[in-house]
């Protein structure tokens, strides 16, 4: 068994919890409000900024230069395919940049940001891509299940981004993305497999986290005294 079959049958109960979450569930069936996605997509523009930059680490630090066009090629994916969807639905919301702008980043998002950000300057590569393998992979189980689930919908609200996770393109990078990881794991010592399987469970929790913090609107309880005229919400 692969490194990627252990780890996915490992993480098999949460990632249930993942599709069962509420705010996929509502993503889903097209009843998420609008400022719970807006929250969402305000948090996920700064997440792939971080998550860019993570991916650049791993690209400058891979020895393959096959792995190293991987991971540059997914950090401009993330800063210029994933951020334009962000930004057409803010357009589409008529939100501006100065109200995206006094959103407070959530304390998950940064945990997430510099969880991965720590990884990609402290682990070693092969934990640094088990920590960024959920990042593609659970997504693409999460936008194909819903294209499945409405049918691809025309009028779907949420359409556009079902369908930037359930593309055949996107799913090609996953599997980039877990031949790589299989392929660091054969050569990696038991240490190091132990801390594969750690970084991996770790950002499927995160995973997990962050659809649950756009849910409740996450913000800092101490934010009041602070930083007053940052909000939690674009209402
Ligand atoms: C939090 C998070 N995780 C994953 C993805 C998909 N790249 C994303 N946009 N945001």
């Amino acid at each position: 068994m692969t490194f990627c079959d252990k780890i996915w049958a490992r993480t098999a109960t949460l990632l249930q919890a993942i599709h069962d979450h509420p705010f996929n569930a509502a993503l889903g069936d097209g009843t998420l409000d609008r400022e719970r996605f807006a929250f969402y997509l305000v948090q996920d523009g700064r997440y792939l900024v971080a998550y860019a930059k993570v991916l650049a680490t791993a690209s400058a630090r891979a020895t393959a230069p096959a792995d190293a066009a991987f991971f540059a090629q997914s950090a401009h994916t993330a800063l210029v395919v994933e951020r334009a969807l962000h930004t057409g639905y803010l357009e589409e919301f008529g939100l501006t940049a100065g109200e995206t702008a006094a959103v407070a980043t959530s304390p998950t998002c940064l945990a997430y940001s510099s969880y991965l950000q720590a990884t990609a300057l402290a682990a070693p590569l092969p934990v640094l891509a088990a920590a960024v393998l959920p990042c593609f992979w659970v997504y693409q189980d999460v936008g194909a299940a819903l294209l499945e689930r409405t049918a691809g919908a025309a009028d779907h609200p949420y359409r556009t981004w079902i369908a930037t996770y359930s593309d055949p393109a996107f799913a090609a990078s996953v599997e980039q993305a877990r031949a790589i990881t299989d392929r660091l794991a054969e050569t990696a010592d038991p240490e190091t497999r132990r801390a594969m399987d750690e970084a991996f469970c770790r950002a499927t929790e995160y995973e997990w986290m962050f659809w649950d913090s756009a849910w409740r609107l996450e913000s800092w309880p101490t934010g009041q005294w602070l930083r007053p005229e940052l909000t939690r919400t674009t209402r």
